[in-house]
């Protein structure tokens, strides 16, 4: 029997995944416990990457494993992970505490325990008190905080973010990155992060995917990836 990796978080082998007008693949195998930034030009292909993990996208061929299990046939729900997008995570006609307890149980049947994790939850991304907050009353970073903390009482060993930050003020951006590598700190999960921002990059990633025209160019440490220059896509990324 084939022994099992238990370094590698996720893996894509031999992914590929064809539109009208274009035909994207990907290999790449990402270890556990890393914060990945999944970054590169508009339209090379991140969201579509993030989407095919957690099982938005059906790719037409190849390998998809988290922890070393074959997901390809399971539902976006029965993966080991949780998704946190630019916006629209929340149900606005539902309060943040029943937002962050669907987390838990989709038909929210809750006892004592669950409403502290829920509670639990909410103190640690900071919003002690807002449980009984509609979505819409919030600001954008509130929100946030709320998706994470769905996200965190989830437990799932994977947390894919899909442009966290992106309507967020630079102020934001910074207190959610913060809050990011304090959780990652505590948890130790791996997480994929897209985002078109070197800056992003900077501030949270341990490795980077650099994908171009639907493949993956480098997939490398952060430091080398921020010393590239012999590749003139990178560099132009980068503003160097
Ligand atoms: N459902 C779809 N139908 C047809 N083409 C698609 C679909 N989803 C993605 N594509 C195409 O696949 C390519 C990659 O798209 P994707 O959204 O993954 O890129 P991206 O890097 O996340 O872009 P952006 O930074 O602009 O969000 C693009 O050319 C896009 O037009």
């Amino acid at each position: 029997m084939p022994q099992r990796d238990t370094q590698t978080a996720i893996r894509l082998g031999g992914v590929r995944v064809k539109f009208d007008k274009t035909e994207l693949h990907f290999d790449c195998a990402i270890r556990q416990g890393e914060i990945v930034a999944i970054t590169g030009a508009s339209g090379s292909g991140k969201s579509t990457l993030l989407n095919i993990v957690a099982g938005f996208e059906t790719p037409d061929a190849g390998v998809i494993e988290i922890l070393g299990e074959n997901v390809a046939s399971r539902d976006p729900a029965d993966r080991p992970v949780s998704v946190i997008f630019q916006e629209h995570n929340l149900f606005s006609h539902l309060d943040v505490a029943t937002n962050i307890a669907l987390g838990i149980d989709p038909a929210l049947r809750l006892g004592v325990k669950e409403r502290g994790k829920v509670a639990s939850a909410l103190m640690r991304v900071g919003l002690e008190g807002f449980g009984k907050r509609l979505p819409p009353t919030l600001s954008g970073g509130e929100r946030q905080r709320v998706a994470l903390a769905r996200a965190l009482v989830r437990r799932k060993p994977v947390l894919l973010l899909d442009e966290p930050f992106a309507a967020l003020d630079p102020g934001l951006r910074s207190g959610m990155t913060s809050l990011l590598l304090d959780l990652h700190a505590q948890e130790g999960n791996t997480m994929l992060v897209v985002t078109h921002h070197p800056d992003d990059v900077r501030a949270l990633a341990d490795s980077v995917i650099f994908l171009d025209e639907g493949r993956v160019l480098l997939h490398e440490s952060k430091a080398q990836f921020l010393d590239h220059t012999d590749s003139p896509v990178v560099a132009r990324f980068l503003g160097k």
